[in-house]
């Protein structure tokens, strides 16, 4: 039975978190995503206007899926596209001989932009995987009866490095017990319900978050207006349209959030919610947590994510996850 752990390195601000994936004889940075189910790459069918600084997929070393194509298009607008093939991907020492490796041939300003990303490796459900005409297994799905435990871990921190494991916990990473939650998987996500949540207190006590996903790949924790409002009267934030969201000062003020999940109270410390400068060397800071407003659900992203341990884990028939402080 196979196992492995990948580092996960942050970007700046840990915007996002990129791993070393062997595909083929290419080796390239991706950015594991559990809100996402395509793994896509910078490849040799990528434009070089696109491309340039990027690590790029050669696809020589692939069997093209004859006719298939993928298409993907992110909630900010960012996006790509292009062709499919089958090919050796080795994540962490874990290997899938014949995974589906989608090279774009297209991808949006953002993804060119970003130089230290080669890619995302989706880790949702393979439900929502965008290849035409027959969707495709994630990483996860494709090597999924070979691991030692049908599960995935995920161990982020603040500006530090992090790591996936598959097929293993190691119970080193975090502290007390683990708290499982059941996961509805209808809509492709890892979505859970979060329960009461504290802003600055010790205990999960007001209010209700709800309906949420927990997404690897989403930089900042999206939470209820209610909520996010509650935060930030505490915090001394204010909405800022021209910046579209909450900011506060950076000053290092900002109160610990703590919500309930599965009964147990996780929070997260105040220094991750002043997330970045505006620019380099203002005082005031954009908000990590913001509102959810016509999302239809909560994003647990990197922000709440590098202060628990998260297991993924489908090694109970039904999808469930597990919390557990760092
Ligand atoms: C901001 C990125 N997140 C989303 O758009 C998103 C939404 C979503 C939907 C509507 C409006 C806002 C967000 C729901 S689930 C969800 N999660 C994902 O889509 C996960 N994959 C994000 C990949 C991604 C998009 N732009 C990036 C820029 C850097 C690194 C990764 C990315």
């Amino acid at each position: 039975a196979q196992s492995g752990e990948v580092a996960a390195d942050p970007q700046q601000y840990d915007q996002a978190y990129l791993s070393p994936v062997t595909i083929g004889n290419s080796e390239l940075m991706l950015d594991f995503d559990t809100g996402s189910a395509d793994l896509w790459a910078f490849s040799n069918e990528t434009p070089a206007s696109q491309s340039q600084g990027h690590e790029r997929y050669d696809s020589a070393t692939g069997t093209e899926l004859d006719g298939y194509s993928w298409s993907i298009t992110y909630g900010d607008q960012s996006g790509a596209g292009g062709n499919v093939y089958t090919d050796k991907v080795v994540v962490g020492g874990v290997t899938a001989t014949r995974q589906a490796v989608e090279a774009a041939t297209s991808v949006s300003a953002s993804f060119s932009q970003n130089i230290d990303s080669d890619g995302l490796l989706g880790l949702a459900f393979s439900s929502i995987n965008t290849v035409q005409p027959r969707q495709q297994t994630t990483f996860f799905d494709t090597v999924r009866p070979t691991l030692a435990k049908a599960l995935f871990t995920c161990d982020l921190r603040q500006g530090d490095a992090g790591s996936y494991t598959f097929g293993y916990i190691d119970s080193s990473k975090y502290q007390g017990t683990v708290t499982y939650v059941p996961v509805d998987d209808s809509q492709g996500f890892w979505q859970f319900t979060a329960g009461g949540y504290s802003v600055g207190g010790d205990n999960a006590t007001s209010g209700s978050v709800g309906t949420a996903i927990a997404d690897t790949g989403t930089s900042l924790l999206y939470l209820p207006a209610a909520v996010t409002k509650a935060y930030y009267e505490q915090a001394g934030g204010r909405y800022d349209n021209q910046q579209g969201g909450y900011t506060l000062p950076c000053n290092g003020g900002a109160p610990d959030f703590s919500v309930a999940i599965g009964g147990k109270t996780f929070t997260v410390p105040g220094s991750y919610i002043a997330y970045a400068p505006l620019t380099t060397g203002s005082s005031t800071c954009f908000g990590g947590i913001q509102p959810d407003t016509g999302i239809g659900f909560s994003i647990f992203g990197d922000v709440f994510l590098k202060a628990v341990y998260a297991i993924f884990d489908v090694s109970q028939g039904s999808p469930r996850l597990g919390f557990a402080a760092q």
